[in-house]
């Protein structure tokens, strides 16, 4: 099983931490079979200063006969997690599942508590970190989203505490101070795990409280006061209370930081150090250190403040996908200006009735599209605290369905029944998507997560798929029939489930109606459910840029357009000409068929990948006069040919217009690239520079064909600064390997 700090805790490593005497006393060979993974195991170690820790744990106690199998579960579950098939039978009694809650030291209390939530075994995480915890090493966990990291430290916490090594020192009395300390980055993901502690701890007698910036300080302070076992909270508001004396950690056995590398990205570093630092002794105190990502960062923090024998349970690893292998990855190409229209037909077809939250870039634009989206709400870092937990209660509870938001709802937050993520751009940071899909596939259930881009920005799709592992489905934007698929049924059950009663009431309407309309019954009832699900009307939308009332159309040249060294060939100086050869090409060849206005109206023209044709939008209204262009076969992309040619390179038709009519300008400019690429990394940041030959005035298209030419190999990152007659872009190319001359 990979690792990213140290080896990482194997079935075969908790095997063998479990059956210590049966290790003392196997043969030779296994011996030095065990000694060779030692060995291998200090070699890593020894590559990587952080590794200090080992999964083999001596100290555990007797195990059970029936935790032998503990390992062949652990590999069962994890397959489960990750979507594998597994030989699992279908009912499986508990007794047969070696990460029944029965097999470990969980008391009898809990266990009824953790049944009547349905809870029967421990998931991965949990089973490999539960001896260890109990057993007083400080750990790093690590599991991909929504596979129950929670419960993996609330657990053998709460049992170390009743049952186990705390138990004789713990304080009980009145004003007693805090055993545990948790740590989290926002106000709702504290919230979220002190209730599981309200859960479980109250179960055994624990008691905890929860305190976030935002809500009065005073309470705080209070219940502190009276005394309480755990204290969950966020860094700011821990750090005022120790600041203010309101919190005594001298008594502290547990520290827990959860979503570690949030707090830090979220500027609690100061924060979560003091914190941290107040422990007069820390080789008293246990610490836990759990995430769904561990940046090195991470690790430099758990170097610092974790033992020096600590354990590492790593359910990720170097395994490519790091994202939930129990979610759909969709992306779908759609304008900025198209996506609110399109939005609610794909909560329509892909939410399956459940939960939807939509991800925007900032708190204004969550506000505009809740705003837009009926029957949604809106949760971002403006929002005043009181009305954020009344926005999650409401969403929680189904009052409403689509939550709309910032970052502020994608760490951590565990939502039943979320079917459906929605991000309307690419978030800059893989761990984004990461964290904001997670959302939804939580404990093994399945859910779908759309990508929306704009087309332009399609390299940053391949970023993430890159870098998270995930292997995205392309997909269109729902067409009629789709969303006739998915919301038809529904309506069909709704209508059916009208009592008989209502026919003699409103048969003689009905009749009428049949009559006056001149429509055949079928036709008129499909009126109907099509009203019953919502459509007055159905508009028709693009499969290149999702437009409504536009039809996409392939262009078969006959001919090539592009030869296959011109895509190689990455000199912007001759990229630029062939583009604008390409340009005038097409529209000098779709001019001679159409009146110019119409060629005017094309929208987001794409080259195929075979290099016969070209792709693009146009009014639906357009469409005969289009295919009536004598010499070429232009087919529209319908409902039944539902997907486009693989497409090669896309531009804006109307920035390629004006250009086509400044072309001459364009020959008066030299675009080239100056700088030599940084460091060596695979992508790497290059400046494109455009020099004004002649002094030529020239207008913008010129300057704008040159982020066309570095949108084909570049992300342009900075803003352009300019001088006279030179135009100088800061860009990033995804796709430069070092070595490589531009
Ligand atoms: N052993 C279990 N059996 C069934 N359900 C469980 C189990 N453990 C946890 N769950 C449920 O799984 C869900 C996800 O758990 P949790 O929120 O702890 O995940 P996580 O790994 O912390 O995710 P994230 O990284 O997104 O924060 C919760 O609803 C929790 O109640």
């Amino acid at each position: 099983m990979p690792s990213l700090l140290s080896d990482p805790l194997s079935s075969e490593g908790l095997k063998k931490s479990k059956h210590k005497k049966a290790k003392e006393q196997s043969s030779p060979l296994e011996q030095e079979d065990r000694g060779k993974m030692k060995s291998k195991k200090s070699k890593k170690r020894k590559a990587d200063e952080e590794d200090k820790s080992d999964i083999v744990s001596d100290s555990s106690p007797e195990v059970p006969e029936k935790k032998k199998k503990k390992p062949e579960a652990n590999d069962l579950a994890v397959k489960k997690l990750k979507g594998e098939e597994t030989d699992e039978p279908e009912s499986g009694s508990d007794v047969d599942d070696p990460n029944a809650l029965s097999n470990f030291r969980i008391s009898k209390t809990l266990v009824e508590t953790l049944n009547s939530r349905g809870i029967k075994a421990l998931f991965p995480i949990q089973a490999m970190t539960f001896d260890l915890i109990l057993d007083g090493f400080d750990l790093v966990g690590r599991a991909r989203t929504g596979q129950g990291k929670t419960l993996a430290f609330v657990l053998p916490m709460l049992e170390s505490l009743i049952n186990g090594r705390i138990k004789a020192s713990r304080k009980t009395g009145y004003g007693r101070p805090p055993s545990v300390l948790v740590l989290l980055p926002t106000r709702e993901l504290a919230v979220q795990v002190h209730s599981d502690f309200e859960v479980y701890g109250g179960a055994v007698g624990l008691s905890s409280c929860c305190v976030y910036g935002g809500a009065p300080f005073r309470a705080q302070e209070l219940s502190i006061k009276r005394g309480v076992d755990i204290v969950v909270g966020t860094p700011g508001r821990v750090k005022d209370h120790l600041e203010r004396g309101t919190l005594d950690l001298r008594a502290l056995s547990f520290r827990v930081l959860d979503e570690a590398d949030e707090m830090l990205r979220m500027g609690f570093v100061e924060d979560v150090e003091l914190i941290l630092g107040k422990v007069e002794d820390a080789s008293k105190v246990q610490t836990l250190l759990f995430s769904a990502t561990l940046p090195d960062w991470v690790k430099e923090i758990s170097a610092r403040f974790l033992k020096a024998d600590k354990k590492t349970a790593d359910l990720v690893g170097n395994e490519k996908l790091k994202a939930s292998a129990s979610v759909r990855h969709l992306a779908l190409p759609c304008l900025k200006s198209t996506r609110q229209q399109i939005l609610p037909d794909i909560i329509r077809c892909y939410s399956s009735g459940g939960r939807t939250i939509i991800f925007t870039e900032t708190k204004e634009s969550a506000s505009e599209l809740a705003g837009l989206l009926p029957g949604s709400r809106a949760l971002h870092g403006d929002v005043m605290q009181q009305q954020r937990e009344v926005i999650l209660t409401g969403f929680r509870s189904g009052k409403f369905l689509v939550l709309v938001a910032t970052n502020v709802a994608a760490r951590g937050l565990d939502i039943n029944d979320v079917q459906l993520i929605i991000q309307c751009e690419p978030p800059r940071d893989v761990e984004a998507y990461i964290h904001r899909s997670g959302r939804t596939g939580r404990a093994g259930n399945t859910g779908v997560a759309i990508l929306l881009y704009e087309p332009k920005y399609k390299f940053s799709v391949s970023r993430i798929e890159r870098e998270s592992g995930v292997k995205f489905e392309h997909i269109s934007a729902p067409q009629p029939a789709d969303i006739a698929e998915s919301v038809g049924s529904e309506a069909a059950n709704a209508i059916s489930s009208v009592s008989d009663s209502v026919i003699p009431v409103f048969r003689s309407q009905a009749e009428e109606l049949l009559n006056s309309s001149g429509l055949p019954a079928v036709d008129l009832l499909a009126k109907a459910l099509a009203k019953a699900a919502g459509f007055l009307d159905i508009k028709k939308r693009s499969l290149l840029s999702s437009l409504e009332n536009y039809v996409t159309l392939h262009l078969q040249t006959g001919n090539t357009i592009y030869s296959p060294s011109w895509v190689l060939n990455i000199k912007c100086i001759s990229n630029l000409l062939v583009i604008m050869d390409f340009v005038r090409f097409v529209f000098s060849v779709l001019g001679r068929y159409l009146p110019q206005e119409k060629v005017q109206n094309l929208e987001s023209v794409s080259i195929t990948a075979d290099s016969y044709g070209v792709v693009f939008d146009v009014p639906a209204d357009d469409v005969n006069e289009f295919l009536e262009g004598k010499g070429f076969c232009t087919l529209p992309l319908d409902e039944a040919k539902k997907t486009l040619p693989k497409l090669l390179r896309r531009f804006k038709t109307r920035l390629a217009l004006s250009l086509s009519r400044s072309w001459k300008h364009c020959l008066h400019c030299k675009i080239g690239i100056t700088k030599a690429p940084t460091q060596g990394e695979e992508g790497s940041v290059v400046e494109v520079v455009v020099s004004m030959v002649d002094n030529v005035v020239v207008d913008s298209p010129v300057v704008e064909v040159a982020a066309i030419v570095a949108e084909e190999v570049v992300e342009v990152e900075a803003g352009i600064t300019s001088s006279r007659g030179i135009e100088r872009y800061s860009c990033f190319n995804p796709n430069f390997v070092a070595g490589n001359s531009l």
